[in-house]
């Protein structure tokens, strides 16, 4: 099967700095992926490249077996900071994501912020930063894509509108087998949906596979917060500083 996201010695340089090395990973398709790792370890440069926002500087990255930007209308991408346009209101963005999505799905989307609480007529700007991330949200779960990619989605959402998030998530994979990737701090909120996980330290691929393979070498007991932390404790400090 086409790997929803197939990465060749992927890499990123900032400013003559390395963001992102050497990254080789496949995401198979219908897939949950986590993408976990410390501040700086090269998450968002990683989903940015996956997406076409940002040129590689070398190897090569491919979206359903080509270039990103072929796949854009495939794709829904969730930066970090959930940008909206701040002079539009809630409808006028669902009007947007209407016109600009051939899969739009309206009644879903009216849905989901009808359940949010958030008024139609207020503008994007004058949002909360977790309004405007559930918004975000909205709009790229209703263009129906096929790969979903979401920085730190959950960051600025309080525990309960957390938890339904991630089980919208869960409703959308079962449904549509849509393959996601997330990034994210909360490794147990990555424990519950996740079927396959990334760890990114020093802007290198320091463990990948699906969970269970994973857990499945350690001894019994053992936690995806501890194999994350046991992980990250072994990218060697002289790497581990040049994040800092
Ligand atoms: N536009 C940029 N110009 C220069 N350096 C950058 C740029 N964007 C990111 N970097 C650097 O690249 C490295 C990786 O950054 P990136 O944002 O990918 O990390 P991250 O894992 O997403 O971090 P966080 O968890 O804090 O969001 C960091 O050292 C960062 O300072």
């Amino acid at each position: 099967m086409t790997a929803a996201i197939d990465a060749r010695g992927l890499g990123k340089r900032y400013q003559g700095r390395w963001a992102l090395q050497e990254c080789t990973m496949s995401i198979p398709a219908g897939h949950v992926v986590g993408l976990v790792g410390p501040n700086g370890a090269g998450k968002s440069t990683l989903l940015n490249l996956a997406v076409g926002l940002l040129a590689p500087t070398g190897g090569t990255v491919r979206v359903f077996g080509g270039p990103p930007g072929a796949s854009r209308a495939r794709i829904g991408f969730v930066a970090q900071d959930a940008p909206l346009y701040a002079g539009l209101s809630v409808a006028d963005h669902l009007t947007l994501g209407a016109r600009l999505n051939p899969a739009w799905d309206p009644a879903y989307a009216a849905g989901r912020v009808r359940r949010l609480g958030l008024d139609l007529r207020r503008r994007a700007g004058r949002l909360s930063g977790g309004q405007r991330a559930q918004l975000a949200l909205t709009l790229a779960l209703a263009k129906r894509p096929d790969l979903l990619v979401l920085d730190e989605p959950v960051a600025s959402l309080d525990p309960l509108a957390r938890r339904e998030f991630l089980d919208d998530l869960a409703g959308a994979v079962a449904a549509r087998a849509t393959s996601v990737v997330l990034s994210s701090h909360l490794v147990t909120d990555l424990e519950r949906i996740c079927d396959h996980l990334i760890v990114l330290g020093a802007g290198r691929v320091q463990l990948a596979g699906r969970i269970a393979d994973l857990l499945a070498t350690r001894r019994d007991g053992t936690t995806l917060e501890d194999l994350v932390l046991t992980t990250l404790r072994r990218v060697r400090p002289a790497e581990t500083e040049t994040i800092a």
